[in-house]
């Protein structure tokens, strides 16, 4: 018989109950042992959960008031996750367990007599146990908790024999040695300014634990001003010796990682940044997000949710989700690289608004949003693309970009082989024309906005583009003509409910390789200076046209976060240049006589 040395299978002790414990090439598994004598008596016994009700009473107490406040959130989703997750908690009883071997997080010896684990931690440990069973190991691993959040759960077995005890951690430990997709040293940036300016904190007290439980070492940078992990990045931090990178921080944070590591890539590859058609080396160092900034759309689209330990465990287990970017180019320099939003007209006028009110932490961005929402100013311009025709999905697809997208995989295989551009005609639309497969639209827009992936963050869920993909090697182009206030809103709140944004007769959505625009009144480049010229040509306009809503003639690009200094770009899709320590959202369960909410 073939010898399988990583397969075990032992009797062991889980509080005071004798469980049969077996490890395989991808699971963990415990199994209760039925005994005659053994009773259980009063409520659910749920020997697994360390964190978590205690009996029946407190159970359904925990449950109905986590349901009330997903009630008052209108959150459906995550009250068919503890649907779900109930169905679990009363099945499982007690009597079996699972867990898979990538998400096992960390092993280790118990010292039983002193109470004592390996790694300092103090425990308490059950009497009988410790008389009949005097060997202990713990074992840490992910444990699936609301709304796509990640907990670390600890489950400690007691062995008859010391050598029994080793042989079991040992293996685990080989096991996870053998997991080779997993970081060892990391470099970490924290932006202690970021969102609410918690940045360290959450660090100190939420992330750096779990790095030690799973024995990753770090080299910490607190950064000191802005741009500092960049320059940091691009040009004196030896990368060679890390397995990863992580911010501390929020979308801004990010896209400086992004920039420094692309930028560094490209100078290491002789790869000139400048050419709008130049083909960009993908990076190979994942880049991990901690969420602590304002909006954390990036985490947020990846996880599905922004917490910081959750992304700590998507980090120490090794996930990784490649993630197209756009570089963003005027008049043949490079400016910057976008991954999530690309926003003209209304997403950059709270912008430049919010970066004056940055006292106001992430409440600027509601605050200016309103206040840009009053003003209602629509921009002219044209709008040139190159649509993305051979490829899977639209971006009016009622399926979602989750973890182990098949459009993404597919997608990404078809742009690795260079596909053709193709030229398409579509007589219905007026005010467009096409030139060899570039469509171009003239007109005035409220928005004009590229999502290259969907941008779903806490202020909407499903985000901008709710079907826009990770990795697919596309963006998603929104064109918001003008409106009334009234239909702009109505936009605005489709962002937040199930109805769909797009379907507005104003709203037209393209899934696009590469875009181009230009205000109606672009000025040669030499003069062309936003601040400069933005006033004079405002009451030019005005005087031209005295019927308008004295609209300035430019807005601003809000890209990722960022002010672009120009109105002219040109904007190509790179894709899945760099990759994340993430999978993409898990699906969570779906009850087949129920409407899915998170497919509306
Ligand atoms: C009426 C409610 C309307 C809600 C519409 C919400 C749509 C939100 C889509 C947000 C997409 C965000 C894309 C991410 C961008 C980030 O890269 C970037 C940087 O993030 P960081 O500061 O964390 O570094 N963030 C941003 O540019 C912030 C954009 C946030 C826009 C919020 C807009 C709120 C609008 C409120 C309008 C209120 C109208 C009320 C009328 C009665
Ligand atoms: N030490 C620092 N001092 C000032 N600004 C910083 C510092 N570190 C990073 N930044 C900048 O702060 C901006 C906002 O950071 P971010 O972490 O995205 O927070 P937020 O989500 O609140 O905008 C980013 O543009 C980043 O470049
Ligand atoms: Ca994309």
């Amino acid at each position: 018989m073939e010898k399988q040395p990583r397969l075990l299978a032992s009797q062991l002790l889980l509080k005071n109950s004798l469980f049969e414990v077996s490890l395989n090439r991808v699971l963990l598994t415990w199994k209760e042992i039925p005994t005659k004598k053994k009773r259980v008596s009063g409520g659910i016994h749920h020997p697994f959960k360390v964190a978590g009700p205690r009996s029946a009473t407190a159970a359904l107490a925990w449950i109905a008031s986590l349901c009330r406040v997903n009630w008052m959130a209108h959150n459906l989703a995550s009250e068919f996750f503890f649907m779900s997750w109930l169905t679990f908690f009363i099945t499982s009883q007690g009597t079996s367990h699972g867990v898979s071997v990538s998400e096992i997080l960390a092993v280790r010896e118990l010292d039983v007599d002193s109470g004592r684990k390996d790694d300092g931690r103090w425990q308490k440990m059950p009497q009988k146990s410790t008389e009949a069973y005097p060997y202990a190991f713990t074992v840490s691993y992910v444990e699936r908790a609301w709304q796509h959040r990640w907990r670390c759960s600890d489950v400690t077995f007691h062995c008859l024999e010391g050598a029994l005890c080793q042989q079991w951690v040992q293996t685990i430990r080989e096991q996870l040695t053998a997991l080779t997709s997993r970081p060892k040293h990391l470099l970490v940036y924290i932006n202690p300014y970021g969102g609410k300016q918690q940045g360290e904190r959450i660090y100190e007290q939420k992330v750096a634990p779990l790095f030690t439980l799973a024995s990753i070492s770090t080299d910490v940078i607190v950064t000191e001003h802005a741009n500092h992990a960049r320059d940091h990045l691009r040009t004196e931090a030896e990368l060679k010796q890390y397995d990863g990178v992580v911010c501390v921080g929020g979308d801004g944070m990010f896209s400086e990682m992004v920039h420094g590591l692309v930028s560094r890539t490209q100078r290491d590859n002789g790869v000139d940044q400048n050419s709008p058609e130049e083909k960009l080396v993908p990076c190979t160092l994942r880049i991990g997000i901690i969420p602590a900034g304002s909006t954390d759309c990036i985490c947020y689209a990846t996880v599905g949710i922004n917490d910081p330990v959750t992304s700590a465990l998507h980090i120490i287990v090794g996930d990784a989700q490649p993630m197209d970017v756009c570089s963003v180019h005027h008049n043949n320099t490079f400016l910057r690289y976008s991954v999530s939003l690309l926003g003209y007209g209304f997403y950059g006028d709270v912008l430049a608004d919010s970066e004056r009110k940055r006292w106001m932490g992430p409440a600027r961005y509601d605050f200016s949003g309103f206040k840009t929402f009053l003003t209602h100013h629509y921009y002219e311009g044209t709008v040139s693309f190159l649509p993305a025709t051979d490829i899977l999905g639209t971006p009016r697809d009622k399926t979602r970009c989750r973890a182990g997208c098949f459009i993404c995989q597919h997608n990404g295989q078809l742009y690795s082989e260079d596909a053709p551009e193709i030229c398409e005609t579509d007589p219905d639309v007026s005010d467009s024309e096409y030139k060899g497969g570039w469509r171009v639209i003239r007109g005035k827009f409220l928005a004009i906005n590229a999502a290259s992936m969907s941008c779903a963050c806490p202020r909407s869920p499903k985000g901008l583009s709710p079907a826009a993909h990770l990795a697919d090697g596309t963006t998603d182009l929104i064109l918001v003509r003008k409106c009334s206030r009234f239909n702009f809103l109505r936009h605005l709140l489709r962002h937040t409910s199930k109805y769909d944004q797009f379907d507005m007769t104003f709203v037209e959505v393209h899934r696009v390789r590469r875009f181009r625009f230009t205000p109606r009144y672009c000025q040669s480049d030499s003069e062309l200076d936003l601040r400069e010229n933005g006033k004079r040509l405002f009451s030019q306009i005005c005087r031209d046209h005295p019927a308008c809503s004295c609209s300035p003639a430019y807005s601003s690009w809000n890209c990722d976060g960022e002010i672009l200094p120009h109105a002219a770009i040109e904007v190509g899709v790179h894709c899945q240049l760099i990759k994340l320590f993430a999978r993409g959202i898990e699906e969570q369960p779906v009850f087949e006589d129920l409407p899915n909410p998170c497919a509306v």
